[in-house]
């Protein structure tokens, strides 16, 4: 079984905030796959998107050190078994699949999933949810899950509409499988009112949002706390909350 992997570290989860499935604060074990099918402008990651460009991996010889070392991809189930164990600090909450995009390689994801349950770990999975076929796979398997609804302004793929709907579709078959699930949307200056109540309306008694700026940062505090209102009437005041990128502000991975 061989992964597109670009790398491998132990971090705190610096997304989530306080929503019900967050694992904000808590120490996690991120395995980041190469690979993406979708192209938000304000990507982050975007080094990883283009699998092929991802010719090695790298993983953290200690947490905390940024000192990393670098392997071929792809990559042995083994190797990455190996990878997280010896950065396994005896607190870790969970195992955080991201990427890239993790789901387009379902089928090594889910052994990997499968190991780590065996060894006793919880899986985390951060996704963009727009293949819910995919989802559906390792849902059975998956502890906490993170669904971003992608904005109009990301500009993530050209059917942003069609892709939102798959993003709720996976947010259900991931809540009706068991897994902690909750929804997160970055949003920019631009984001439009209407679109957020849009994506409230489809969330409403199925998940609780999260609402993340992009970073850095140029939304107005007023533009964000009008974005977070109009969730809030729709879904329910406790189902919305605020989350930032704080593992940018620590200056950690
Ligand atoms: C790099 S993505 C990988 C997982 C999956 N492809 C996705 O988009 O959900 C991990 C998380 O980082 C967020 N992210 C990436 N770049 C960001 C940025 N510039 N500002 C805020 N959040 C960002 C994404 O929205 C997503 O929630
Ligand atoms: N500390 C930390 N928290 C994170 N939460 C989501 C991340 C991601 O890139 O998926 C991430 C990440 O890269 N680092
Ligand atoms: S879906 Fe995730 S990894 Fe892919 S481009 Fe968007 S933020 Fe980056
Ligand atoms: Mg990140």
């Amino acid at each position: 079984m061989k992964l597109i992997m670009a790398e491998v570290f132990n971090s705190w989860q610096g997304e989530g905030g306080s929503v019900e499935g967050s694992a904000f604060g808590r120490r996690q074990i991120f395995v980041r796959f190469a690979g993406c099918d979708l192209h938000c402008i304000w990507c982050d990651s975007r080094e990883y998107i283009d699998a092929s460009r991802v010719s090695r991996w790298r993983y953290e010889v200690e947490p905390f050190t940024g000192k990393f070392e670098y392997r071929p991809n792809p990559a042995s189930l083994d190797e990455v078994v190996d990878a997280i164990l010896r950065l396994d600090t005896g607190d870790i909450h969970s195992i955080s699949y991201t990427g890239g995009e993790p789901t387009l390689q379902v089928r090594p994801l889910k052994a990997l999933m499968e190991r780590m349950k065996e060894l006793g770990f919880d899986n985390f999975l951060e996704t963009h949810g727009g293949l819910p076929e995919l989802v559906k796979e390792i849902a059975p398997l998956t502890d906490y899950a993170s669904v971003d609804i992608k904005d109009e302004t990301a500009k993530a793929t050209e059917d942003w509409k069609g892709l939102v709907l798959r993003e709720v579709e996976s947010i259900k078959i991931l809540k009706e499988a068991g897994a902690k699930t909750y929804a997160k949307l970055v949003v920019t200056s631009r984001t439009k009112v209407e679109n957020v109540r849009w994506y409230a309306e489809l969330l409403k008694g199925l998940a609780p949002l999260v609402i993340q700026p992009k970073e850095p940062i140029e939304i107005s505090q007023r533009q964000l706390m009008e974005l977070y209102r109009e969730a809030a009437k729709i879904m329910g005041r406790k189902n919305v909350g605020l989350s930032f990128q704080v593992h940018k502000y620590l200056n950690v991975l």
